[in-house]
């Protein structure tokens, strides 16, 4: 009889971190071009950002201890000295007992201190009454702050998000080494399985769901998808396609037929693509269990369950792992998750990690999370969810009102 010996959850993210490696291959990738690129090296500051002290409002550059005292009551005096252009070096140094005027984003003139917001000061005819004292580094950015030379802001395995590109591009970065971009062929199988384009099914007939799901979530983490087609539950047909699709692209994603029945060959085309083969075939997880993970003389094959949402929560969550690793990607970090409370009693079993969907509200302030019900082949369960909540191995169950983690559809 066949069996599948699982894997718990960790230990199948543990040995996907042991099994996959990045790729090989750097290029140097214009900035604008490299969004959700991974960087293959540090990048260490060549300047200071910013290059000078700025004003972070309109207003006058002051010594803070000239303002010292100054209120709406007591207002104190000083004397109004000129102004910085914008985009304009400051020559004039700041003397005591006056104050310069200076718009937001200006450079701050030599020797003051500070910025008192023009809402708090009034030129009459040059003389400046100031109805606020400021400190020292009050509405100032000292050059540097943001950015120091010599300082390694990025380091190698970061992905480039846009805020990440925003601090390039405030170094004047043109380009940046990025590790190649990798490209996954997906392939359905299933004698039942037809292109989703296909106008009206004959009995026995399902659309191709998955492609797309996973396409879409490939896409997402900036990864290009060759799409395969659909192959026929017979072996020579279905290993001839795979190895095709295996040999074009850096990692093959295979749906349906990963489970024990007599027409399920997933596993043998796997265990023929190469050494070492499957890793992983059975995770103790719901949805998802007959999950097949592999890596075939150095390439990962993802061996998805066949029921849309069961395909769609196990890419989401392994097949993130792994193509995050290839991509050369630091994974220290988990997926993106919020806390909020469940309406509802949950059981689940120990010893299995259960991903239920969820849609989540928000009430008087707090995250609640309702889950929907619905069995994995159906992927509206999806589409009326936000996120999905983990129940991790070591639990029971969940009650109605506990806090448990949600990890967000992107
Ligand atoms: N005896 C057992 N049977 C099953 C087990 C088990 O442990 N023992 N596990 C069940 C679980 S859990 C799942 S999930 C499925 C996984 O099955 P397969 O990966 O072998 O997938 P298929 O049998 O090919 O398909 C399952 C289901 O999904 C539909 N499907 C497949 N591909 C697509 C697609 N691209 N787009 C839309 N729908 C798709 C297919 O028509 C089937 O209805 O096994 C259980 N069985
Ligand atoms: O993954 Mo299966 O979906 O638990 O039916």
């Amino acid at each position: 009889m066949k069996f599948f010996n699982v894997k718990t959850v960790e230990e199948t993210f543990s040995l996907i971190d042991e099994k996959i490696s990045k790729i090989n291959g750097t290029e140097t990738c214009p900035l604008k071009e490299a969004l959700h690129r991974v960087l293959a090296e540090d990048i260490t500051a060549k300047e200071n950002v910013p290059a000078f002290d700025r004003s972070t409002v309109d207003g006058y550059a002051v010594f803070a201890r000239d303002t010292y005292g100054s209120s709406e009551s007591m207002p104190g005096f000083l004397t109004a000295a000129g102004e910085v252009e914008m985009g304009e070096e400051a020559v004039f140094p700041l003397s005591r007992g006056n104050a310069i005027y200076v718009p937001t984003g200006g450079m701050l003139p030599p020797n003051s201190d500070s910025v008192l917001m023009i809402e708090h000061c009034e030129d009459i005819g040059g003389l400046l009454n100031t109805y606020r004292q400021v400190a020292p580094g009050e509405n100032v950015i000292r050059a540097g702050e943001d950015i120091k030379a010599g300082e390694t802001i990025l380091k190698a395995g970061t992905k480039l998000r846009p805020q990440e590109i925003g601090a390039l591009a405030s170094l004047g970065v043109r380009e940046v080494p990025v590790y190649r971009k990798i490209t996954a062929a997906y392939l359905s199988t299933g004698d039942e399985i037809v292109p989703y384009e296909t106008e009206s099914l004959e009995t026995g007939q399902v659309r191709d769901i998955n492609f797309l799901t996973v396409a879409g979530l490939a896409d997402e983490w900036g990864i290009d998808v060759i799409y395969g087609g659909i192959t026929a539950d017979e072996y020579g047909e279905f290993s001839e396609r795979a190895r095709e699709l295996y040999e074009r692209a850096d990692c093959l994603i295979l749906s349906g037929g990963s489970s024990v029945g007599a027409k399920d060959y997933t596993t043998e085309v796997i265990q023929s693509l190469g050494e070492p083969g499957v890793f992983v075939h059975g995770i103790s997880i719901k949805p998802g269990k007959p999950t097949i993970l592999a890596v075939a003389d150095g390439k990962p094959v993802i061996g998805l369950p066949g029921h849309p949402a069961s395909a769609m929560i196990i890419f989401r969550l392994f097949g993130e792992r792994i193509l995050k690793r290839l991509k050369g990607e630091d994974t220290g970090s988990r997926p993106e998750r919020i806390y909020a409370r469940i309406t509802k009693n949950i059981a689940s079993s120990p010893g299995r990690s259960d991903y239920i969907r969820v849609r989540l509200t928000e009430t008087e302030g707090e995250w609640w999370a309702e889950p929907i019900i619905g069995k994995s082949g159906l992927i509206t369960t999806l589409v009326k969810s936000d996120g999905i909540v983990e129940i991790n191995s070591a639990k029971e169950g969940i009650s109605q009102g506990d806090y448990v983690p949600v990890i967000l559809s992107t």
